[in-house]
C-alpha cells in the first residue's frame, strides 16, 4: 500500500542455497551432453554399482536401428534440434520480436537463414541439413502410433474407413490397417511426398496426392496426427473445415481424430517438455502448441459441434472432434 515500506523478500538459507544450486545447473546445462557422468545424472544413462553405465529407456531411443513398433531411433531428431540451424534461429528470436515485417511474418528460422524447413529453399541452402530435417520428422512422427493403437481401441471400434491427412509415407496408416484389417485407409499428402511413395507402397492402403487445404478424401473418420501444430490458428480452421466436409454427420459415426500436444495436460518435467515443444514451433515454424481452450476455439470456428479428449499419452493427447 502507498506510504508503507514495501516488504522485502528475504529467502531462508535453505531457499537461498537451493536457488544458487539451481541457477548453476540451469546456466551450465550446455555441458550436460559432454560427459557420461553428467548424462547419467541427467537420466540419459543409468550408472551401475560397478562404475559402468548402461542404456535406459531414454538412451535406448538413441540406438541406431532400434525397433519398437518400427524404426524408433530418435538420433536424427536430436541432431536436427541441436544443430546450429536451430540454435542460431533461437538466438535470433529477440531481434525477430522487434522487427516490423511487411506481409506474411516469417518464422525466426526463415528470418535468420532465409530458408524454411521442409521447403525447396532449405534444399538449396543445405541439402544435407534438409535430409536430416526429413529424417528427424520421420523419427518424430513414427514414434507414437503404437501406444494409440494399444490404448485407444475405442477410437477404431466400428470404424470402416479413415483418411490419414498429412499422413507422410503411410507408416501410421499401415500400422492401423495391420491392427484393424477391416478399416479401409487412405493417406493424403503433398505430391512431393507421394511421388516417393508411389507406386511401390500401393497395397492395403490407398495413397492420394493432394493439398489438405483444398480437398480431403472422404471417410468415416479423418486423422490429423502431428499436423496442426505446424500451422497457425487461421490455417488450422481451414484444414479442419476441409476435414469436416470429408466425414459424415456425428450420428453416422463421423469424426476427426487429432493427435497433438494439449498444453497443460501434464505437470512436472513433462509440462516443461510441452512448453519447450511450443517454443521450438515458434522458432522453426509458423505454428504452435495449444492448450485445451485454444483447441476448443479452433474446433468451434471450423464448425464442429463438440470434442472429447479421449486419452493423454505422454506429452501428447488424442482428441475426437465431432461434426
Ligand atoms: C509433421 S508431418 C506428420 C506426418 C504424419 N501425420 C505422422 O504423424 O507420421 C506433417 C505432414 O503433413 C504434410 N503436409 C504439409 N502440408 C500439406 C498439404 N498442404 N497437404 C497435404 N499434406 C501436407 C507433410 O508433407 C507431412 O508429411
Amino acid at each position: 500500500m502507498a506510504g508503507q515500506a514495501e516488504k522485502v523478500f528475504v529467502p531462508t538459507d535453505t531457499e537461498l542455497l537451493q536457488a544458487q544450486s539451481d541457477l548453476w545447473r540451469h546456466t551450465l546445462c550446455y555441458l550436460t551432453p559432454m560427459a557420461l557422468r553428467q548424462l547419467a545424472t541427467a537420466g540419459v544413462f543409468s550408472a551401475t554399482d560397478a562404475g559402468t553405465y548402461r542404456l535406459n529407456p531414454l538412451s535406448y531411443l538413441l540406438v541406431d536401428g532400434v525397433r519398437i513398433d518400427g524404426d524408433a531411433s530418435q538420433t536424427a531428431l536430436v541432431r536436427a534440434a541441436a544443430s546450429r540451424y536451430y540454435v542460431e534461429a533461437a538466438m535470433g528470436l529477440a531481434d525477430w520480436f522487434r522487427k516490423d515485417f511487411d506481409g506474411a511474418v516469417p518464422s525466426p528460422f526463415e528470418d535468420v537463414h532465409g530458408a524454411a524447413i521442409f521447403e525447396e529453399s532449405m534444399v538449396l541452402l543445405d541439402p544435407e541439413m534438409d535430409q536430416l530435417l526429413h529424417d528427424a520428422l520421420a523419427a518424430h512422427d513414427h514414434m507414437g502410433i503404437g501406444p494409440v493403437l494399444r490404448q485407444c481401441r475405442e477410437l477404431f471400434d466400428g470404424l470402416e474407413s479413415l483418411t490419414d491427412c498429412g499422413g507422410g509415407d503411410g507408416t501410421t496408416a499401415r500400422s492401423i490397417v495391420e491392427a484393424y484389417p477391416h478399416i479401409t485407409c487412405t493417406v493424403l499428402d503433398l505430391p512431393k511426398v507421394m511421388d516417393k511413395v508411389l507406386p511401390a507402397e500401393e497395397g492395403a492402403v490407398k495413397y492420394v496426392s493432394g493439398d489438405l487445404f483444398h480437398v480431403v478424401p472422404p471417410a468415416q473418420a479423418v486423422l490429423l496426427k502431428l499436423v496442426l501444430h505446424f500451422w497457425s490458428d487461421e490455417d488450422c480452421v481451414k484444414i479442419l473445415a476441409q476435414c469436416k466436409k470429408a466425414v459424415p454427420p456425428r450420428d453416422a459415426g463421423g469424426k476427426v481424430i487429432v493427435i497433438d500436444i494439449v498444453l497443460g495436460s501434464v505437470s512436472g518435467p513433462m509440462l516443461e517438455t510441452q512448453h519447450l515443444m511450443d517454443m521450438v514451433m515458434l522458432v522453426v515454424t509458423r505454428g504452435r502448441q495449444r492448450d485445451e481452450k485454444d483447441w476448443s476455439e479452433i474446433f468451434v470456428k471450423a464448425g464442429f459441434s463438440g470434442y472429447k479428449i479421449v486419452k493423454k499419452l505422454g506429452a501428447r493427447a488424442v482428441i475426437e472432434v465431432y461434426p
